[in-house]
């Protein structure tokens, strides 16, 4: 157990330890499977841990030292977004609200995936439609993460078409694995929250509604999950006792 919380780096915040102002917020958003887990754990604990349950949109938070300034980044995980076989891309309500919610969008997409990459055009115009967390303000900020690119063998995605079509959106681009390099996954979430700090706080959202229907607008929008401590814990536990039950049983 003492284990356990010695690996958890994470904070809640706000909290009486945590006196930063600024909050920066953070939409993860992929394909099923892409490693979206992954890499929020990998970056707020530093751990990558191979095991997750699929996930239901969580939502993780920490203090993080940017330029100098502490500032608290929350980091919504979300469920995978999938294409039917018709090619319409099933974007569940609760991906929109977590856009509408973030100041910045992370897309991802798996190097040994082409169907997750297949998807990124068409969720990057959704997550363009959806606004960001300015009603009728520009859209956030997006990047583009390839990830696994440890699975040299298994890659269906070639090394120059994420740079290409991250070129086309107008994102930034880095290719990069959750499970061999944290500080490739440290890099492209440090960058994005540099410059997010360096932007001025949106307003809240019910102060920039102007119109009744703004207001109704917002007041529909409610706030993503809670961070969930208590479930990172469970996944951390269910990591170690398989590792445990692995061990004993060689
Ligand atoms: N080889 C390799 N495997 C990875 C990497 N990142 C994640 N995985 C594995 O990919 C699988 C899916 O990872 P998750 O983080 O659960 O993916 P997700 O996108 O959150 O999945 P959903 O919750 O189903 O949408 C797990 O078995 C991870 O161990 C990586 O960089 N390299």
């Amino acid at each position: 157990m003492r284990l356990i919380q010695n690996m958890i780096t994470i904070a809640e915040c706000p909290t009486p330890e945590c006196p930063s102002n600024r909050v920066i917020k953070i939409a993860v958003i992929g394909g099923s499977g892409v490693g979206k887990t992954a890499l929020v754990v990998r970056f707020l604990t530093k751990r990558f841990i191979g095991d997750y349950e699929r996930n239901a949109g969580n939502l993780y938070s920490r203090e993080v030292q940017v330029d100098g300034e502490q500032v608290a980044v929350q980091v919504q995980d979300t469920p995978g977004v999938e294409m039917t076989n018709n090619a319409v891309l099933l974007f569940p309500d609760h991906v929109t609200r977590s856009v509408q919610w973030a100041d910045a969008v992370v897309l991802v997409y798996s190097v040994a995936d082409r169907a997750s990459f297949d998807l990124i055009s068409g969720l990057h115009q959704q997550v363009v439609q959806s606004g960001g967390a300015q009603p009728h303000g520009p859209p956030p900020p997006i990047i583009l993460l390839a990830n696994k690119s440890d699975l040299v063998h298994l890659r269906q995605v070639d090394p120059e078409q994420g740079p290409l079509l991250a070129a086309a959106l107008g994102c930034s681009f880095y290719e990069l694995s959750a499970s061999e390099d944290y500080s490739q996954v440290h890099g492209a979430f440090h960058r994005l929250c540099g410059e997010l700090a360096k932007r001025p706080a949106p307003a809240p959202a019910l102060a920039v509604a102007t119109s009744n229907s703004e207001k109704r607008r917002s007041a529909l929008i409610p706030r993503p999950k809670s961070p969930n401590m208590q479930d990172l814990k469970r996944r951390f536990k269910q990591a170690l006792s398989a590792k445990v039950r692995t061990a004993t049983s060689v």
